[in-house]
């Protein structure tokens, strides 16, 4: 099935895409005007409003605005970020931003996944409702955010810190998932929290011949031992079934740094004064962070043991209601049942909903209260955000379109508030 065998308006929708992927917004430098004017190009031809808001200068976050016949109802956002990761170009097939499609119909790009084809699919699915002649009850805004792959502090960040945000009243928010390499599509309702630290030993430096205690390189070995024991523990809980990779603690070294340095690489036979690693350590969102932290000071960095820790950036583990980062995926929350059955009726499988194991600019908006479920429709498709060969089959994204028609459709069209299932089986 490769493009020929398209429809022209599948063509056409295909030919879009391409376009978007092929504007180059990978980070560090990601040429964010060119994304903005494309995608304010893109509103004009459906006749929607569309703003570009510098929160920073140079980083413009794009909003697309479709009104509903009652703007007082708490509105959809249907959110993207539009920045992509860096790319090592000798190690992909085609150009990484080409949108080369090959024989079996799939697009090679980098943001194919991760995450332009959830922003296209979205604005593909605005269009459709539009031509049937579709009318919203509730407001739709689209959203398309700088910065994702580098924390969000100037985009997502800035957005819902705005007085723009509080204009908007959202009442749910869809953001990205990752793709399904089975039938069925993932869905998240919550991600692990982040937490970086560097932990550092110091010790009297002394001859490489030597043995004495309380060096700093061999108390940091205690702590890399401790620490990967730790780490394995976790992991085994994937290995044998028991967990999903976003319900246990993941703990890896990022970096290493400890030696003197000399013209040919390292002095060899002076024992170092200081020797210092950092970890990417994520956390799911209910599990006890204090406890974790309290590991952290009692068992990986110890003041015994000559060491210290610091945190980057620690983010807050609760919602402004202090209640934990998820989102509700029962009956309680009408908006998982309006998703879960939108997604059913146009022909989608989900698997039950998971953790992300990673971050996205999600927890920005669960920390508000807001309900947010991850989804990026994409099954049959091996996971590879972030990865050479980036690619997404132009049939599967095709099918995206459609779930998110069901789901704009249905999430538009809600009236009650607070569950009321009589009535919202009438509708
Ligand atoms: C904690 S902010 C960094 C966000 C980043 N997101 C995608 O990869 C991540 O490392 O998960
Ligand atoms: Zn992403
Ligand atoms: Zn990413």
């Amino acid at each position: 099935s490769h493009s020929s065998s398209l429809s022209s308006s599948d063509a056409e929708t295909i030919s879009r895409f391409q376009h978007y992927l092929q504007i180059n917004t990978s980070q560090p430098t990601p040429n964010y005007h060119q994304v903005a004017d494309f995608l304010i190009f893109q509103a004009k031809s459906i006749s929607l409003e569309s703003q570009a808001i510098e929160f920073v200068q140079g980083k413009p976050f794009v909003l697309i605005q479709w009104l509903g016949t009652n703007p007082n109802l708490p509105s959809i956002l249907l959110y993207s970020h539009t920045d992509v990761v860096p790319f090592e170009p000798e190690k992909w097939k085609y150009d990484p931003f080409s949108a080369h499609i090959d024989q079996n119909g799939n697009i090679y790009a980098r943001g194919s996944q991760d995450m332009k084809c959830v922003g296209m699919q979205y604005l593909e699915a605005v269009r459709r409702l539009k031509a049937s002649l579709f009318q919203p009850l509730r407001s739709i805004y689209l959203a398309f955010s700088p910065d994702e792959e580098i924390g969000g502090q100037d985009g997502a960040a800035k957005f819902v810190e705005s007085e723009v945000f509080k204009s908007l009243n959202i009442g749910v928010v869809l953001d990205e998932g990752l793709a399904s390499p089975e039938e069925n599509y993932r869905i998240f309702y919550g991600e692990r929290i982040s937490r970086r630290i560097g932990i550092t030993a110091t010790g009297e430096p002394g001859h490489g011949s030597r043995l004495y205690d309380n060096s700093a390189a061999e108390n940091l070995m205690k702590s890399l031992e401790t620490i990967r024991r730790f780490r394995a523990s976790q992991f085994d809980m994937i290995k044998a079934g028991l967990k999903k990779e976003g319900e246990v603690v993941s703990v890896n070294m990022v970096y290493s740094k400890a030696g003197t340095p000399s013209p040919t690489g390292f002095v060899m036979n002076v024992q170092p004064s200081k020797a210092e690693a950092g970890f990417d350590i994520r956390v799911p969102p209910t599990a006890d962070i204090e406890s974790l932290e309290r590991r952290i000071a009692d068992e990986w960095a110890p003041a015994s043991r000559n060491m210290t820790f610091q945190f980057v950036r620690k983010g807050p583990v609760h919602d402004v209601f202090g209640n934990p980062l998820i989102t509700k995926t029962n009956s309680s929350n009408p908006w998982w049942d309006l998703l879960k059955d939108a997604i059913q009726m146009a022909g989608g499988k989900l698997q039950q909903p998971e953790i992300f194991p990673a971050s996205s600019d999600a927890r920005f908006f669960r920390q508000l209260g807001l309900p947010v479920f991850g989804f990026s429709p994409m099954e049959n498709t091996p996971i590879l955000l972030h990865d050479h060969n980036e690619f997404l089959n132009q049939e599967v994204y095709l099918k995206g379109i459609t779930m998110y028609e069901s789901i704009i459709r249905a999430y538009a069209s809600y009236v009650e508030f607070g569950g009321n299932k009589e009535s919202k089986d009438e509708m």
